[in-house]
């Protein structure tokens, strides 16, 4: 057996691509030297087990390993967090506190969508990578660590740096050793295993039979393009194990659970993507319009059957495709809901074919970022996720718009 072949097994990592194993490859080359690696690629594509591997094939595999996802820590704690602070620097500091620098000391840090870090932490991290050194926020005391730094991101890094978002310096000095992870669309012989791996999983877990597909599916799955790569067909083949009561799976079925590509079909919830093309937002009107109006009918509903003492009790909905616009009916494939429950809607005359002329693209945002924190009771992780956005951006997005989290 070759070291790769052990390498994805002990990681369970899936695929025979020769781009993964020659990421793979640069990955076990490396490890044993304490070079610092950036590892790039689009989202959802496997990065996360780079900085695994390197760090089980260092020297430093019995000292700590932390992984920090800088998108999801607020811009204003994240010094304190990667290098620590001393008592009463800021308010609510009430102790000091080591940083992951620190507490990695020996050991090797996964700095996750580094392209996040705001300027300052930019210049800290380049000081460290460089000399070793830090300050705690609120002292001047300079420290020492003995880190090594595996960094990954999904963004375009030149372009961060060309519009000043990102420190050219630090980039060289971070992608001392490039490893590219390869997209799905560059390995597609990889898409059908991948499907059977995460179809027994969930075959394990619920203890029924795994779905396998026919040839037709097979070929389609394999000719998709994977905008959320490996998570989203992930993703896909949980919601088919879970929703299909057939276990054989056809295109038909199949591509019930894909989102259109240009036109066409509405989304499955759950696999949607912002800033699409001009379908996709239509598509995404369509749907916020369908849920507000739902949301609007149930209110009145409620409200009218409160005037009339009565108990509200909405009424499921005989005929869905005829709440939609007329222009999006002939398109209509009942969605897949990712939420175990499909909503009912109440039926109302108070239905009007128009949408609303002034909803603006923010709004559709904003309903939608809203509405994946409500799917997600407020997880902003799993509701970026779901918008295939950083957590990071949902913040700003979050502050941006206006939305109240109360997560
Ligand atoms: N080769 C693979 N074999 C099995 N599972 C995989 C493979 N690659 C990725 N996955 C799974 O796909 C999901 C997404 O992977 P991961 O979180 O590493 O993506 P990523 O590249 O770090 O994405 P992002 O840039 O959005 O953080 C995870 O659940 C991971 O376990």
């Amino acid at each position: 057996m070759t070291e790769i072949t052990t390498v994805k097994q002990r990681f369970g990592i899936i695929g025979n691509s020769p781009l993964l194993d020659r990421a793979l490859e640069v990955a076990l080359r490396v490890a044993p030297t304490d070079l610092t690696v950036l590892v790039t690629g689009e989202s959802g594509v496997g990065k996360e087990f780079f900085p695994q591997v390197i760090h089980a094939y260092s020297a430093r595999k019995h000292s700590k390993y932390i992984a920090v996802n800088c998108a999801a820590i607020p811009e204003g704690t994240i010094d304190s967090e990667l290098f620590g602070h001393e008592k009463g620097s800021f308010t609510g500091a009430v102790e000091a506190r080591k940083g992951y620098f620190e507490e990695a000391d020996g050991g090797t840090i996964f700095l996750d969508e580094v392209a996040e870090l705001p300027h300052p932490t930019q210049a800290r991290l380049l000081r460290v990578l460089q000399t070793g050194e830090y300050i705690r926020v609120g002292s001047s005391k300079v420290q020492k660590t003995n880190v090594r730094v595996v960094a990954a991101t999904n963004m375009n890094l030149q372009e961060a740096i060309a519009q000043g978002r990102f420190r050219e310096d630090l980039y060289y000095r971070l992608g001392t050793v490039p490893i590219t992870v390869p997209s799905l669309r560059e390995r597609p012989e990889d898409i059908p295993l991948l499907f059977r791996k995460f179809a027994a999983d969930v075959a394990v877990q619920y203890r029924m039979p795994a779905v396998t597909l026919d040839d037709a599916a097979r070929e389609m799955l394999k000719n998709y393009y994977w905008r959320g790569n490996i998570r989203q067909l992930k993703n896909v083949a949980e919601q088919i194990s879970a929703i299909e009561q057939t276990r054989v799976i056809t295109s038909e079925v199949l591509a019930k659970y894909l989102p259109p590509q240009g036109g066409g079909a509405p989304m499955a919830a759950g696999t949607m993507r912002m800033d699409d093309t001009m379908s996709t937002e239509r598509e995404l009107l369509y749907k916020v319009l369908f849920d507000m109006r739902a949301d609007i009918n149930d209110l009145k509903r409620m409200i009218s059957e409160l005037m009339k003492g009565g108990v509200p009790c909405p009424e499921p909905v005989r005929d869905v495709k005829a709440l939609l616009p007329t222009t999006a009916q002939s398109s209509y494939v009942p969605a897949v809901a990712s939420y175990p429950q499909p909503p009912v809607y109440a039926e109302s005359e108070e239905v009007t074919d128009e949408p609303p002329r002034e909803m603006t693209k923010a709004d559709m945002q904003r309903e939608q970022i809203i509405r994946a924190l409500r799917r997600n009771n407020g997880r902003r992780r799993e509701a970026a996720a779901e918008l295939f956005m950083s957590e990071r951006t949902l913040y700003r997005k979050i502050k941006e718009l206006g939305i109240e989290d109360n997560s």
